[in-house]
């Protein structure tokens, strides 16, 4: 039986401590948690948590011992896939117990390889009838640790579904299966003059940003995968096949029945396992044109963010990279942009409407102080630059190597981006920590990094301090603590003072009518 203790200071000395003497605990697999929650909710309920590291308010953990899986499971799996297609092996479930986010790896018990909805079908009724967790695993790009397994389990990792379904160009859509990233799924259409706008940083797979309900730098023009998302299918825990919006149906728009689509876009994981996502297409603009302009202030750049979104010019993309970032920038993709606040833009259409654009956002850029307003016409320039944008997780990871960092991914009213931003960088005045600030502000969704020395026990606290002001305070703002990213663990305690407890009731009823054994991908989300 799991013991359980509570305490609210464990220090990053005894936490590799107890997470070393976790691993070595013998015959049975040991993990350690902590749960992030408000003091009254520690009290006692036993709660699969969070690993130590994560930057929460307040630990308490406990030893939970997972049973070894039944060996007629591993059987039964090894029957469905072949002994070529699971493992159990420490470096593969090492590797897929993690992802790109500050969490220490918590390996799956097994992982398997289905090619097939079938067979991943076969896989959910098989873990099913045993009461073993099932976490899908796409590309592993994740930043909030949703392909961590907290209760142990199988890991699908569904990379070796590929296809990329007839490509519709006449009703602009076309459906990919998930061992497809979204640079594979543009390559593949684009001689179709069609490409898929949303763009996270990352080459991630399709059904694992759908998983996230992803976004990126284009979202300010084509937006998020919320609105690119035309069908899912899905494999439940017990193993039964949906289509969210009918089997092979595809149509712009319906009003048959509840959005099931959208339910499932940002499920990460927790409600089923998407086999096929059939996503929208837009034609390649004829023109694209970047340009950047370097600002006195963060504050000046802001107010030109909300100047051009309240002007209506049809920008496509609109991303900030304050002075820390652009340092970064510079030293990781080897560019040569003004060490000061800085605007990426860019602008999508024909040859004249861009140029009009462009020159507007410039007019408007200088009125605020913007100098340097420089373009990037041809498309190597333009894919350095974006590149380069895209590269910023790694360029500011690489500043500090050794060092760890919280990630946050507040998203408010584009109008109150300033008081969010300006607050923000106050607080890592005082705090004393360094914290490139970069995002989408078109959005009003931006990062901070904050960095913090893992041996040093006040900057792990007063990081994970700013981390939670930040939340409370795009809250406070009306906006959301997570624009992109997910829940993952990271974000869990806010989820009932974002959504409200009746919300987070129905959510759980939801849950617990889709998936009533809490298999699927326990303890993310809440
Ligand atoms: C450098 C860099 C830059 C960025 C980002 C990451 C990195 C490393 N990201 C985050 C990440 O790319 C994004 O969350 C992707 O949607 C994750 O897709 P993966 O396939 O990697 O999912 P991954 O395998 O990491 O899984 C993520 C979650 O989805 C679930 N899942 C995965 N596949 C599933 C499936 N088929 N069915 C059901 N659940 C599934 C997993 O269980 C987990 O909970 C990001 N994000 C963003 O929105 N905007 C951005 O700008 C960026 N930028
Ligand atoms: C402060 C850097 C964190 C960036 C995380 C990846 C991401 O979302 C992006 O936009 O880049
Ligand atoms: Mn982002």
């Amino acid at each position: 039986m799991p013991s359980l203790s509570f305490r609210d200071d464990f220090s990053v000395g005894e936490i590799s401590e107890i997470e070393e003497s976790c691993r070595e605990a013998a015959s049975s697999r040991c993990s350690l948690f902590v749960d992030q929650a408000s003091t009254d909710d520690c009290q006692g309920r036993a709660k699969v948590g969070q690993p130590l590291n994560c930057i929460s308010l307040t630990y308490f953990f406990f030893l939970s011992t997972f049973q070894e899986l039944d060996e007629n499971l591993v059987e039964s799996l090894t029957s469905i896939l072949g002994e070529k297609r699971v493992s159990l092996t420490e470096p593969v479930r090492e590797q897929h117990g993690r992802d790109e986010g500050p969490y220490e790896p918590m390996p799956p018990q097994m992982v398997v390889f289905p090619e097939t909805t079938d067979e991943v079908s076969e896989v959910a009724k098989a873990c099913y009838s045993f009461n073993v967790p099932m976490i899908p695993f796409g590309t592993g790009t994740g930043l909030e640790g949703g392909t961590l397994a907290l209760n142990g389990g199988v890991c699908l990792d569904l990379m070796r579904m590929h296809g990329i379904g007839d490509v519709h160009a006449e009703d602009f859509f076309v459906s990919v299966r998930p061992g497809v990233t979204r640079l594979h799924l543009n390559r593949f259409i684009k001689d179709h003059g069609l490409w898929f706008p949303v763009d996270p940083g990352a080459d991630a797979s399709l059904c694992g940003m759908c998983a996230t309900s992803a976004s990126g730098t284009n979202a300010v023009k084509y937006g998020t995968m919320k609105e690119n998302v035309l069908n899912l299918e899905v494999v439940l825990a017990d193993g039964r096949v949906l289509h969210t919006a009918g089997k092979d149906r595809c149509t712009k728009k319906s009003s048959a029945g509840y959005n099931l689509t959208n339910l499932f876009l940002g499920s990460e994981g927790t409600l089923g396992i998407i086999t096929e996502a059939t996503l929208k297409l837009h034609a390649i603009p004829e023109t694209m044109l970047s340009a950047i302009c370097s600002f006195p202030s963060v504050k000046s750049a802001v107010e030109t963010t909300i100047q051009i979104m309240s002007s209506s010019i049809p920008v496509a993309r609109i991303e900030l990279l304050d002075e820390e970032a652009m340092k970064a920038c510079n030293a990781y993709s080897k560019t040569d942009y003004e060490i000061a606040p800085t605007l990426f833009f860019e602008f999508h259409g024909s040859e004249a409407s861009v140029e009009a654009e462009a020159s507007l956002v410039g007019d408007l850029s200088e009125a605020n102080g913007g100098s340097g307003f420089r373009y990037a016409k041809t498309p190597e320039d333009r894919s350095k630059l974006w590149k380069a944008r895209h590269d910023m997780y790694y360029a500011i990871l690489s500043t500090k190597p050794g060092y760890r960092a919280v990630i946050t991914d507040v998203c408010v009213p584009v109008s109150q981006l300033e008081t969010m931003i300006t607050e923000t960088q106050h607080d890592f005045n005082v705090s004393g920590l360094s914290g490139p600030i970069l995002g989408h502000v078109g959005d009003g969704n931006f990062h901070s990094f904050v960095m913090f020395d893992p041996e040093d026990d006040s900057q792990l606290k007063a990081a994970r301090e700013l981390a939670s002001r930040m939340a409370r305070r795009a809250l406070a703002l009306k906006g959301t603590c997570t624009g992109e990213h997910g829940v993952g663990w990271g974000k869990k305690p806010y989820l009932d003072e974002e959504l409200g407890g009746v919300n987070v009731d129905v959510m759980r009823q939801i849950k617990a009518a889709l998936d009533p054994k809490n298999l699927m991908n326990p303890g993310k989300v809440f």
